[in-house]
């Protein structure tokens, strides 16, 4: 309680009512004192008022401002604190460089934005997407630190949040970790299947070649008015056919429309699975939020692959069934035991006590079809974009044919033993896989820290290989958009390889990751080019040959043409 005295009224404030009223004086004392009684609390109440809201005013604002430079603070803390990591564009908060590189894809293809921001940057070069810290490498020196020098840190994987789907992750060859369960499918594989010594026997390029002819022969039947076929759809089906062979040591037992549709469909799912794969996909960049799968990437990824898994799961049960019951197979009925890689993948499940890294259902499916996804992106696809620069470089083509023509010496195959006599058509190929890289980037993780050229990449990092980078650095490759396969013709010890030693040249990847189909690609590649062309004479349909061919490039797991090739295909004589 206080006391005060106004006009000779003693004033008693209480707590509670604030104004008791003592005595003395007369009426009109009396309520001068009690107005004024009245405004001088008032007063103070507004000023008491005044003050708590002044006080929550700047409670708020202090609050702010020292959330503002906690933030600041935290957000330049993670700059210094990685001012080792090579340069790049300043990333914002929280989003990091994402509004950059979406502005920069919306213009170009990835890759091509990419180098064009490497060229600004360095060879060398950081992007925060998101959470992620991404070092993109675009120089052959640098490629070296990264899939020779420094290549046990960091053939890590971070398999994108689709790959998840359908559990493919989990045994994928592509994005397994490289350890035990890895090793034990590259060495099924390349034992199996995928070794220049199981390969240089003739079979698997006897059957590519056949192939070859036999699917465009029967699409020429097909389109007998035009003549016009779409080339990718030829080599698609012939790919299949042999591998199909290779794998499950059966043809694809359908009769012919549905052996056509099944092509496609096997075609047309490699190329979704690609597009859904490389769907830019919140979950990649904000892991938290990975669970939800906002865009539902990852669903629609689980029900291609499911489908996929399905006509595996098919051959897989009918070979099981068939090596049980063998009297049907030593009476010839299916495919029964075969020598085919599935066959080898189920002694090894039979067998497995651990050893084989868990040889089941699961990892053999997944197994099977990431070679055929493997297959049917790329071989196709190379072959279509080196049928498109030939067509449009006649001399070229003439060229190979009359090498193909002398080295073959009148007989209907060329074989693979032939290829050390066919320089230009190695030129070719290689000239086709360098202008055109099938795989521009190719992602890594640092599973430690590694130092390169002075720089610190960071442990859990994703570093990406631009390798259409690389193949298109002018400094290594003059005239770099211009297909000239002559500069693949130095011959003898300057001959450039694709087989991982030469880093200006890397088509394959190289060090621990490089491609595990490689020796049949190569072969494949070879075999169905030279069949192409020395059993057909090919011109570009009419209007195409006017206007040019539209090479614009779309990306998926691999780059293929947008437009795809249509050619017009006159069987030769062979005598
Ligand atoms: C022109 C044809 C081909 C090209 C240009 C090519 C290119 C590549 C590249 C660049 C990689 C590394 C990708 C990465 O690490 O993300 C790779 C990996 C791989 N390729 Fe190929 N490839 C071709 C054909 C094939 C074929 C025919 C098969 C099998 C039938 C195959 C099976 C594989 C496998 C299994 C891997 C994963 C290797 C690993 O991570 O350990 N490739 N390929």
């Amino acid at each position: 309680m206080r006391q005060c005295s106004v006009d000779g009224v003693d004033l008693v404030r209480s707590s509670s009512l604030n104004i008791s009223v003592s005595t003395c004086g007369g009426r009109r004392g009396t309520i001068l004192a009690l107005s004024l009684i009245h405004k001088a609390s008032a007063r103070s109440r507004v000023a008491a008022a005044r003050a708590t809201t002044m006080a929550f005013f700047i409670a708020c604002v202090s609050s702010l401002v020292l959330l503002f430079l906690l933030f600041l603070s935290r957000y330049l803390f993670q700059l210094l604190g990685s001012s080792r990591l090579p340069p790049g564009p300043l990333p914002l908060p929280v989003i990091g460089n994402l509004l950059d590189v979406a502005a920069l894809t919306g213009r170009h293809l990835p890759h091509r934005s990419l180098a064009r921001l490497a060229a600004r940057h360095g060879p060398l070069m950081t992007l925060r997407l998101g959470r992620a810290v991404v070092i993109f490498v675009s120089s052959p020196d640098a490629a070296r630190e990264v899939l020779q020098t420094h290549n046990a840190s960091l053939a890590g994987r971070i398999p994108p949040d689709a790959w998840h789907g359908a559990g493919h992750a989990a045994n994928s060859v592509f994005v397994l970790p490289p350890h035990h369960k890895w090793r034990s499918l590259r060495r099924i594989g390349t034992e199996h299947l995928l070794s220049p010594r199981r390969l240089d026997g003739l079979r698997p390029v006897r059957l590519l070649q056949d192939a070859v002819v036999s699917h465009v022969s029967s699409e020429l039947a097909a389109e007998a008015s035009s003549g016009v076929l779409v080339v990718g759809h030829v080599a698609s089906a012939a790919t299949v056919d042999m591998l199909w062979q290779a794998m499950f040591g059966c043809q694809v037992e359908l009769d012919a429309s549905a052996a056509t549709s099944a092509y496609r469909e096997l075609h047309g799912l490699a190329r979704d699975l690609g597009a859904i794969g490389l769907t830019p996909n919140v979950s990649d960049f904000f892991p938290v939020l990975a669970a939800a799968d906002l865009q539902g990437v990852r669903r629609s990824f689980a029900r291609k692959l499911g489908r996929l898994y399905q006509l595996i799961d098919v051959q897989i049960q009918r070979q099981r069934r068939h090596r049980r019951e063998s009297a049907a197979a030593a009476s010839g009925g299916g495919c029964g035991k075969n020598g085919g890689l599935l066959d080898a993948m189920l002694d090894m499940s039979d067998e497995d006590d651990g050893a084989a890294g868990g040889m089941n259902n699961d990892t053999i499916r997944a197994f099977l079809a990431d070679l055929l996804l493997a297959a049917i992106e790329t071989i196709p696809n190379a072959i279509e974009w080196a049928m498109a620069e030939l067509l449009q470089n006649p001399n070229t083509m003439r060229r190979l044919k009359e090498e193909l023509r002398s080295v073959s010496g009148g007989k209907t195959h060329v074989d693979y033993s032939d290829m050390d006599h066919l320089p230009f058509l190695r030129a070719v190929i290689k000239e086709t896989l360098r202008l055109h890289t099938l795989v521009p980037f190719v992602p890594n993780k640092a599973d430690a820290v590694v130092r390169v050229h002075g720089y610190t990449i960071p442990r859990g990092s994703t570093v990406i290989v631009n390798v259409w980078a690389i193949h298109h650095d002018a400094e290594v490759w003059p005239e770099p958009d211009t297909f000239i396969p002559g500069r693949f013709m130095g011959g003898g010890n300057n001959e450039v390889h694709f087989l991982g030693a030469d880093l200006q040249f890397i088509p394959f990847n190289a060090g621990r990751r490089i491609c595990l189909g490689l020796p049949l690609a190569s072969r494949m590649l070879h075999a169905m080019l030279a069949t192409l062309l020395h059993r057909f004479e090919w011109v570009l349909p009419p209007g195409v040959a006017e206007n040019g061919v539209d090479m614009s490039e779309k990306i998926g797991m691999t780059m293929s043409m947008a437009n795809p090739l249509k050619a017009i295909p006159k069987p030769i004589c062979m005598t």
